[in-house]
């Protein structure tokens, strides 16, 4: 077995759970190795069934009462088995694990640890872990991993198969160079993976982590210097002339644009006409309008006859730039043709949008990585705008180039990082920034809240909805899990459906939904059909819906502060004053602290570096800031320092070694196009 054998090969796994792993992206034993926990935990001390805490995740000691059952025509094989006495039921299920019932003996004691719910005079646990005393004791003395868990896959499970491969591969997989290695006082490749996995103590899970972190961004720095070379300062045909249409469409807006908007303009109108393409990356924060400055980039091309295409990370987002652009032309009386191209799209939608795109010149084009995916031929496309996800940028750039096309290349991005970090992570690209948000907002008014506030957090909510406005409620989930302590969508809307009753409309929103259901209820929301959404976090990168004035944030201890900053900027977006309640289930002090930052400030820059000054030496991974460059690991924020050196050393190896060439790299570029490759496969291009 090797880093490259399918996962069938490890023992124990069948085509059933093969199928669970591939739904998580999981195929070959090197994905397996690097499906790194999200967390990790130590297991509490067990108590009796009697001081079992209800909705917490508990160890119980207890006798077993009888033998386990299969309950008869169960869909989902359910084993039940009873602890607790009969003053104070115990009820134990397990699904899909018909083999718990040979496992487990009548009389004899284990300890079960899981989350205890409590249902009428019965208490229960789902799924509950077994454990013999003795192995208890053992586990109990170590971090256990948490892994990230999707559709039928169990932490034990993932557990389980990782160690099989620990075991049974012989691990020489380092690929670092020795001296660099040493000088970054890293720790070997093979005890980093072990130890991320299983860690001895904290202070190997932390050197691991480092490691691990430090390869992340080492990949992610030389993959993006290659992809430089190849498109370094292309000339370009696409040469734009000043002109002074764009000035009619501002004349015509309702508001003036910030200085800063105009400035950002202006960088662009530089860069077009310069007769190189351009390579800009716009950063501004939440609502500081960076639509407009995209837009009127796409006009300004379009009016000389070039094509303009924005390109959004999700279905909703570009149908919601789509409707934008399509009203501000009926508004203006502006007779550019806007096309709209999406996955979702029917077969012969799709097929006329391809004809516009092959034969309009002007065109205003919206969609998602269905633009660089799928066969359109374009007339002479001569800007691209990716909206977040900077990633998405490098590969799109690589795609084009390799069709021949140079356009120019326009990339908006809402995460507040200092310079010195902007420079290495986009070290492609030139900056601008909008560091001012629009004049006349009012500032959006916090509140971190326990759970007991949410009565009054309701009424609040329907006073705004009867003054005209709308509400977002956000939950973590999507659905009622056996493992996960926290809020989810389909529960919450159905309790709020039949808490407003006729009062209002609630509508609910998540990413498992189709994208045609998604659309529809996003909208409806916007036409404030729906006045209140519950939704997960799909709603958190660019949604604009400027009526609406209330979010409620349900679990808020279980997102990163940057999240939630984002979560926030989806009201205060107009001119009516905004709230945003952040409701920490935690119960725990600490997390009230870490909310607090958002309380005091709106600069998300500001929120970040607080959040890390919180952050104790036992937070080995805290809560990850910016899910825009996709690391499995690192966070640009907390691990600056590796980040730099990273850069540093990304830096020595193409000074001396160019093509990675030297014997000494040999195996460091096999891993680089590993990872490339892999990549690729991450973002299904
Ligand atoms: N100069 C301005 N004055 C007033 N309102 C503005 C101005 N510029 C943009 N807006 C409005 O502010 C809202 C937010 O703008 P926009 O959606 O462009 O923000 P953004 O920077 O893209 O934010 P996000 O990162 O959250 O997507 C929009 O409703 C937009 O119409």
């Amino acid at each position: 077995m090797n880093i490259d054998s399918s996962i069938r090969e490890i023992k124990g796994i069948g085509t059933k759970t093969e199928e669970l792993f591939r739904n998580a992206g999981v195929y070959t034993v090197g994905d397996i190795l690097l499906y790194f926990p999200r967390d990790y935990e130590r297991y509490p001390k067990p108590v009796a069934p009697a001081e079992a805490v209800a909705d917490r995740k508990n160890a119980i000691v207890a006798k077993l009462r009888q033998k386990p059952v299969l309950i008869p025509g169960s869909r989902l094989n359910m084993v039940t088995a009873e602890i607790g006495s009969d003053d104070l039921r115990f009820r134990l299920s397990w699904f899909r694990s018909p083999f718990v019932r040979s496992l487990l003996k009548p009389g004899k004691t284990y300890i079960f640890y899981g989350i205890v719910r409590q249902k009428k005079q019965m208490f229960t646990m789902d799924q509950p872990e077994i454990f013999e005393p003795e192995k208890y004791e053992a586990v109990s003395a170590t971090l256990q991993p948490v892994y990230p868990l999707s559709g039928g896959l169990n932490n034990h499970l993932i557990q389980r198969t990782v160690q099989t491969c620990l075991k049974e591969m012989a691990l020489t997989l380092e690929y670092l160079p020795e001296e660099l290695r040493t000088r970054n006082h890293l720790c070997e490749y093979n005890f980093a993976i072990e130890n991320i996995h299983f860690p001895q103590d904290e202070e190997s899970c932390i050197a691991a982590r480092n490691r691990l972190v430090f390869d992340e961004f080492l990949f992610f720095i030389l993959s993006m210097r290659f992809g430089r070379e190849q498109s370094a300062q292309f000339e370009t045909d696409y040469r734009i002339k000043d002109h002074d249409f764009t000035d009619h469409i501002l004349r015509k807006l309702p508001y003036q644009l910030t200085d800063a908007q105009l400035r950002a303009f202006e960088d662009i109108k530089k860069d077009m006409k310069s007769g190189c393409a351009m390579q800009r990356l716009i950063q501004g924060d939440v609502g500081s309008g960076k639509t407009i400055v995209a837009f009127l980039a796409m006009f300004h091309a379009a009016h000389q006859g070039y094509q303009a295409a924005l390109m959004a990370p999700t279905d909703v987002l570009a149908r919601q730039h789509y409707e934008k652009l399509t009203a501000l032309c009926r508004e203006q009386h502006l007779s550019f043709p806007v096309v709209l191209l999406t996955g979702s799209l029917s077969a012969r939608q799709k097929r006329e949008a391809f004809e516009m795109l092959a034969s309009s010149s002007g065109a205003l084009i919206v969609g998602t990585h269905a633009l660089i995916q799928e066969k359109p031929e374009y007339k002479n496309l001569a800007l691209v705008i990716t909206d977040e996800q900077h990633r998405f940028g490098v590969k799109q750039r690589e795609t084009f180039s390799k069709k021949g096309m140079h356009p120019h290349i326009l990339v908006m991005s809402a995460t507040p990082i200092p310079r010195t970090l902007a420079i290495i992570l986009y070290g492609d690209l030139d900056i601008s920034v909008i560091d001012q948000v629009p004049a006349r907002r009012l500032p959006i008014k916090n509140c971190v809240v326990d759970t007991g506030f949410r009565q009054k957090a309701y009424t609040f909510i329907l006073k705004e909805i009867q003054a005209g406005h709308q509400a977002y409620v956000i939950c973590p989930f999507v659905e009622a899990s056996e493992t996960l302590e926290g809020e989810n969508v389909l529960d919450y809307s159905a309790q709020l459906k039949q808490l407003f009753g006729a009062q209002c409309t609630v509508g609910c929103l998540h990413g498992k939904m189709k994208p045609d259901e998604k659309n529809e209820i996003m909208e409806a929301f916007l036409k404030n059909e729906i006045q209140v959404l519950v939704s997960t976090t799909v709603v958190e990168v660019g949604v604009d819906v400027p009526n609406a004035t209330v979010i409620m944030i349900e679990n808020a201890e279980r997102f990163g502060l940057a999240q939630l900053h984002q979560l926030r900027g989806r009201v205060g977006r107009g001119s009516a004053q905004s709230y945003c309640i952040m409701i920490d289930g935690s119960g725990n002090k600490k997390q009230n602290k870490r909310l607090e930052i958002l309380n005091k400030t709106n600069d998300g820059f500001e929120i970040a570096s607080q959040d890390l000054k919180l952050r104790g030496p036992g937070d080995f991974f805290g809560i990850r800031q910016s899910g825009e460059f996709s690391f499995r690991l690192a966070d640009i924020f907390q691990d600056s320092d590796l980040l730099k050196k990273a850069a540093y050393e990304a830096g020595l190896v193409i000074k001396e070694d160019h093509q990675l060439e030297q014997e000494c790299n040999f195996k460091l570029k096999k891993r680089l196009e590993a990872y490339k490759k892999d990549f690729s496969r991450q973002l299904n291009l």
